[in-house]
Formats: structure tokens, sequence, C-alpha cells
């Protein structure tokens, strides 16, 4: 069976979300067989085969005044025109998305409800982050996996005089990799699944 592919798309102004889009890949690389590519926004649109061929894409970007940042709107908006207009081009495949802000908030939950939304509107199937919320109890600590409290994807926090050598934390970094890790694990029941009920191999 060839291994499944995951592309990581993002886009990170100044080093931090690629941090964390660096610890998606190191989670996906976790699981066995399981194959992963980190694309920017823009060379995501120089790249619209491999997306094409890819099994799932995990979607990436830093909260910009509540809301996606504008270059990865751009290339939302690309994928309208170029897999969405011509063929529902990503249906089925798995998604899943992460961003980081400054604010421990930071209206972060508006941008993963906003990468679901795209992802739904491709066909896709979306994968959440599968964690429990932490640091919410007397014995929590800032070390916790899902510190922020995220259920949709993955969180993280950067404080904005910091740069992206020490922002976001281990924890928001282990928590990403938690993502990349449960999206490979999904990626790869799914593959197999769809490939044992078409009669193909297992
Ligand atoms: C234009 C702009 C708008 C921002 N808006 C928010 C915001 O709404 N919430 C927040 O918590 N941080 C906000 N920030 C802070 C960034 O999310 C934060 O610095 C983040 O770590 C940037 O990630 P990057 O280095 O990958 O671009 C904003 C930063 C910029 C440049």
């Amino acid at each position: 069976m060839s291994s499944p592919r995951i592309i990581i798309v993002y886009h990170s102004g100044n080093g931090h979300t690629a941090r964390q889009a660096e610890a998606v890949k190191a989670g996906i690389e976790q699981v066995p067989g399981a194959e992963a590519l980190l694309l920017s926004v823009e060379d995501a649109q120089t790249r619209w085969h491999d997306l094409a061929a890819a099994d799932a894409i995990v979607f990436g970007t830093p909260t910009y005044v509540g809301s996606v940042s504008a270059r990865f709107k751009a290339f939302q908006e690309a994928s309208s025109h170029t897999v969405m207009a011509k063929g529902f081009g990503w249906k089925d495949k798995i998604a899943a998305g992460f961003t980081n802000s400054g604010a421990r908030s930071g209206d972060k939950l508006a941008t993963l409800i906003q990468i679901a939304l795209f992802a739904a509107q491709h066909g896709m199937h979306w994968v959440n982050l599968g964690l429990p919320p932490a640091n919410n109890s007397s014995v929590g600590s800032e070390d916790d996996l899902n510190r922020l409290g995220f259920w949709l994807g993955a969180g993280a926090q950067s404080n904005v005089d910091q740069g992206p050598d020490v922002a976001p934390p281990g924890a928001d970094l282990r928590t990403a990799e938690h993502l990349g890790r449960r999206v490979a694990e999904t990626t790869v029941q799914f593959v197999r699944g769809r490939r044992a009920a078409s009669g193909r191999e297992s």
C-alpha cells in the first residue's frame, strides 16, 4: 500500500506559526508509513497537483485581527477558483487546522472556525484536536498539552516580544505535534478503510 500523503499548508509572518507547522509535521512523521510535506501558502499555489494527490491537508495560519491572515485568505480564495470551481477536487480528503496568536485567547477560535468552514466548503472530513482542555484546575500547569483549551484544532500563543526561537512554548508545540499524529493516524485508517471497502488491498 502506498503511504498516506499529508500536506501542511501554512502562513507565518514572523516564524512563530512556522514553528507550530513544523511540530505538526513532526507528529505526522511519528506514524509509521505517513509522509508529510510542508508548503507555505505561496508555494501551495504553485503545487495544486501535489495537493490534489494528498490524502489529507492540514491548514495553519496566525490569527491576525481575529481572523486568518490576509495571505492565508488569498490561498483560500485561490483554491476556490482552482479546486472547488473545477470539480470539488478536495472532496473526501481529511482536514485539520491550527493557529497561533499573541494573546491567550486572541480570538483564535474564530480563526479555527473559519478554517473548519473552509474545509467543509471543500467537502473535506474535519479531524478535531482530540484532547481534553488542560491548565484548568488547581493541578494544571502551563506545561499541559492543550493548555489553551481548544477542541476544534491546535492553538498556540506566542508572546509578542519574543522571537520564534522561544515562542510559542513547548506545551503548544507538543499540542501541535499531537494534532499531526492524530491526523496521520486517522488518515491511515481512512485510506485503508476506503481501499478495503472498495475491494482493493487492506
Ligand atoms: C496585523 C496583525 C494582527 C494581529 N492580530 C492579533 C489578534 O487578533 N489576536 C492576537 O492574539 N494576536 C494578534 N496578532 C499577534 C500575532 O498573532 C502573533 O504575533 C503571532 O505570533 C504571529 O505569528 P507569525 O510570526 O507566524 O506571523 C496580530 C499581529 C499582526 C501583525
